[in-house]
């Protein structure tokens, strides 16, 4: 199975290889695509649209079956901002599928910096005083004192992606 992933970040392209180690042999191209949503998606709607956008252009690009896409956003809510994460992963036959990763609440003043316009990306990178926070542990990474990094937070979800796709192809399951 060749499959494209719609980012060259590392820490989601070593994800999604990680969850298909454990499955199924593939092979990978990664590539760099546009989102087709701002940099900095804030609300999951918009979010949601990256991560399809993303896997279809990969698909696309490459020629290949399989396209997944993984999108990092923060939405405003009643109790605070919450990172979130979201993925999909599309066949060019049937609906994409869509799952989301986790969500943690960020401390306020940073959720207000990104919705005033700021890439959480360069806001952790201030926060921390380190370089690409978002090619690393991330934001997640750091909130938890490195317990779950970025890496592992969209090994889970590229998993829940990869799970349900092989549930729909089997016979009988298909949308
Ligand atoms: O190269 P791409 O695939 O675009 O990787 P990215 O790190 O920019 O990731 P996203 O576009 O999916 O994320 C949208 C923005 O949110 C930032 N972001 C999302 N999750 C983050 C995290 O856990 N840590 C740091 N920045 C994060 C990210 O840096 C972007 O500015
Ligand atoms: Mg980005």
């Amino acid at each position: 199975m060749k499959i494209a992933i719609g980012t060259t970040n590392p820490t989601k392209v070593n994800a999604v290889k990680e969850a298909f180690a454990s499955l199924i042999s593939a092979e990978f191209q990664a590539v760099s695509v546009a989102s087709g949503v701002a940099e900095q998606p804030l609300s999951d709607e918009e979010t949601i649209s990256g991560a399809i956008n993303r896997a279809n252009a990969a698909r696309l690009e490459c020629d290949v079956t399989i396209g997944i896409g993984l999108e990092g956003g923060v939405v405003k809510t009643k109790m605070g901002y919450f990172l979130c994460n979201w993925g999909a992963i599309i066949d060019g036959n049937n609906e994409p599928i869509v799952a989301g990763g986790s969500r943690i609440l960020l401390p306020t003043e940073l959720g207000e910096q990104v919705f005033n316009g700021k890439e959480l990306g360069d806001v952790m990178d201030e926060y921390t005083n380190q370089h690409n926070v978002r090619q690393n542990e991330g934001a997640i990474g750091i909130f938890t004192s490195g317990y779950v990094n970025r890496t592992e937070m969209f090994t889970h979800l590229s998993k829940l992606l990869l799970g349900q796709y092989l549930f729909s192809t089997q016979s009988g399951n298909e949308n």
